[in-house]
This record gives structure tokens, C-alpha cells and sequence, in this order.
């Protein structure tokens, strides 16, 4: 798929004007707080229904408005033109792809697959664990409906056993002991599976791009790790319930699950250097594209939010060369870094960006 034309109306600074963006690459180019990003992350709202900026969706309205809305025509595998249209108005979202209603926010994500790299991202590497639980959550939700479905679910009997535990109606948990161990034990199986792949394919990427021998790879550490089958989870939950009971929480599941960036046997957000760290996760982002491509045979949109800059020549020329397989970019870039010509094809679109304007360059 590819987008061929964007329009936003009272998003952030941007202007509410047609942006024609149908190729295979577009840069957009231009000082610092212009709207570069803004542009990148009003196409991601549009894929996924959120921003990669923000939990609150009322943050992206221009200051002063209380609305906005995000247009975009795409091109899709279908080789047939759609038109998704998001809307915030009255602190709600509505979402209408070819004048229907989305209902669930499902249906977007396996409709436009979009990865984005930011700065960022370097908290996967050095954040808190739940920051790496995110990431491989999106990895695995993006291929696989199901785990996206029994992550909700999971998400849901969580929230009811807290308020239960809190409530003390303990005669609930039972219960919910059972369907926590059905959606947990399914998700733990899939991470086991994924991270496993996952780690055919990173570490070999990160010798590629640093030009180095070190060893760096993902362990999965489950929280349930001595349980393969669901009784023995319930059984878990039964011997690890006063704990629960006095910390008025659920203390183990996979939302207590950590995955682990190592290089050798230590944690690399101990070892490595800022330079480092900030690699492998731009590497973590073209893993997760190549993942994505294998499991599906499809090319995601990448969003590119200058994270190239702090490449050297070599590295950069390595790690572009990772990062060739998608259906359409969009890359930020300052006017000062010229060496976006490196990666454009002919007849790539340039915007010059000025004040969330996009002018043809
Ligand atoms: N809700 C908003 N309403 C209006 N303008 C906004 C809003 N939020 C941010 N801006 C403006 O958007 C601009 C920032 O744009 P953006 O984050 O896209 O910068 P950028 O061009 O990507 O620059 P950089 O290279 O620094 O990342 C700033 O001028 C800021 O004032």
C-alpha cells in the first residue's frame, strides 16, 4: 500500500492543505519546529488510531481548537484507492474508512502496517521493562490478530481481579484465576516463540551495522517461567495469593513478564555507550520490519523521524541498506544533512516544511 494524499485540519500546527505524497519515498525537510514530526505523527495516528507521541489524543488539536480531523487516500494491496478519515471531536475519536465506520481499532492495524523510528526508541534498550514489553507486544499484535485479542482479554481480567483483590470480594478470584492462566499461558507461549525468531535475526543485523563481534541478543523471562500448562498457573496464583492479597495487586503474570537486551551476560543499557545503545534500537525497529515481512510477505510504512544523524558514514550505509524493504517512507530530515541524497531514488517527493506548510522542493 502507499499513501497518496494527506490532509489534516486543526492537528497540531499543521496546515489544512492537500499534501499530495504519492511515491515511494517522501522527505520532508526543514528547521526545528517546523512540523516535520508532526506530519509523521498525524499519518501514524491515522494508521493505529493513536499517536507514538502521546497517550492523549486531545494533545494533537491545534492550541486553541478543540477538534481535529486527519484525512489520508491510500493506495491499497487491493490496488483499489481508499479514503480513512479520523476524527477527534467532543473528546471522541470516530474512524471512517470508505464512508464506514471502524469499530475496532483492530481492523486499522492490520490494514496499514506502519513502523515508526524515533529517538525515542532508545527506551527500549535502556527503559523500564514495561517499555520492551511494549515493543514486542507491538511486534507479535502487528502478525497476529489473536495475541492482539487475547492481549485484551488478559488486559481486562487483570483489571477486574485488582478491583476485585481491592474490593475484597475474594470469592471472584477463582475465576479469574482460571482465565488468566488461559490468555496468559497463550501469550507466553507466543512471546517464547517470537522472541526466539526475534533473536535469529537481530544480533547478526547489529554486528552488520556496528561493524563489531559483540554479542548482543533478547532473553525472555517469563514471570510464570516454572509453568507450562494452565493448572499449573492456577495452582501459582493459589500458592501466591496472600502475597496479592497483602500488596493489593496481582504480583505475577505476563504483565510482570521482562525481556531482557544482553550482550554476552550483562545487561547492555549497563555495558554499552549512549552510541550503543541508540544503534541497537534503530536496529530493534528494522528487526521488527524484517520480522514483520517474514511472518507476512508484506512491507510495512516506515516513518523515519531523523534518526540518522548521529550514524557515521559506514554505519549509516549499513544500516540503509537494512532498511530498504518498505511499501512507503516517509523521513525527516534538518536542511544541514545533506546526505539524504544517499538514500533518495530518483524522482523521490522533497517537501521543504515551514511552518506546518509542505512546499514541493
Ligand atoms: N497542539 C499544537 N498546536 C499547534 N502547534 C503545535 C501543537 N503542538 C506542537 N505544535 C507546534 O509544532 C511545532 C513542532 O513541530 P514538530 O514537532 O513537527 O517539529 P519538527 O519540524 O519535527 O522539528 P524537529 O526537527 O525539532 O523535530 C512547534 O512549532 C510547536 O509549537
Amino acid at each position: 500500500m502507499r499513501f497518496i494524499e494527506l490532509w489534516a485540519n486543526q492537528f497540531r500546527n499543521i496546515a489544512a492543505e492537500r499534501i499530495p505524497v504519492d511515491n515511494r519515498q517522501v522527505f520532508l525537510i526543514g528547521p526545528n519546529g517546523q512540523g516535520k514530526t508532526n506530519l509523521l505523527e498525524a499519518i501514524y495516528t491515522l494508521c493505529y488510531g493513536s499517536s507514538f507521541r502521546t497517550n492523549q489524543l486531545k494533545e494533537l488539536t491545534a492550541h486553541g481548537q478543540k477538534a481535529f480531523k486527519i484525512e489520508g487516500r491510500y493506495l491499497g494491496d487491493d490496488h483499489v484507492v481508499h479514503t480513512l478519515v479520523l476524527e477527534w471531536k467532543d473528546g471522541k475519536r470516530s474512524l471512517v474508512l470508505d464512508d464506514r465506520e471502524v469499530k475496532d481499532r483492530k481492523e486499522l492495524i492490520y490494514n496499514i502496517p506502519c513502523i515508526v523510528f524515533s529517538h525515542d526508541d532508545i527506551f527500549f534498550i535502556k527503559g523500564e521493562p514495561e517499555q520492551r514489553r511494549r515493543f514486542f507486544d507491538q511486534t507479535m499484535s502487528m502478525y497476529n490478530p489473536l495475541f492482539f485479542d487475547d492481549l485484551r482479554r488478559y488486559r481486562l481480567v487483570l483489571r477486574q481481579r485488582n478491583q476485585a483483590i481491592k474490593d475484597g470480594r475474594l470469592e471472584l478470584l477463582a475465576l479469574y484465576d482460571l482465565q488468566l492462566a488461559k490468555y496468559g499461558l497463550a501469550i507466553q507461549s507466543e512471546r517464547t516463540r517470537a522472541v526466539y525468531e526475534f533473536d535469529q535475526i537481530f544480533p547478526s543485523m547489529y554486528k552488520n551495522v556496528s561493524q563489531s563481534s559483540l554479542d548482543v541478543h533478547i532473553e525472555y523471562h517469563p514471570s510464570w517461567s516454572d509453568c507450562a500448562t494452565e493448572d499449573e498457573i492456577v495452582e501459582y496464583l493459589a500458592r501466591t495469593r496472600s502475597r496479592d492479597l497483602s500488596l493489593l495487586t496481582t504480583t505475577s503474570g505476563i504483565h510482570r513478564d521482562r525481556f531482557l537486551v544482553m550482550e554476552d551476560r550483562q545487561p547492555f543499557s549497563q555495558t554499552g555507550s549512549t552510541g550503543q545503545l541508540r544503534l541497537a534500537s534503530l536496529i530493534f525497529r528494522t528487526a521488527q520490519m524484517a520480522f514483520f515481512q517474514k511472518k507476512t510477505g508484506k512491507e510495512p510504512l516506515i516513518l523515519v523521524d531523523d534518526v540518522l544523524l548521529e550514524l557515521d558514514f559506514k554505519k549509516r550505509e549499513q544500516f540503509l541498506h537494512l532498511m530498504q524493504t518498505y511499501c512507503q517512507a516517509f523521513f525527516t530530515f534538518l536542511p544541514e544533512e545533506h546526505y539524504f541524497s544517499e538514500l533518495a531514488d530518483e524522482g523521490a517527493l522533497l517537501y521543504t516544511v515551514q511552518e506546518g506548510r509542505f512546499l514541493r522542493s
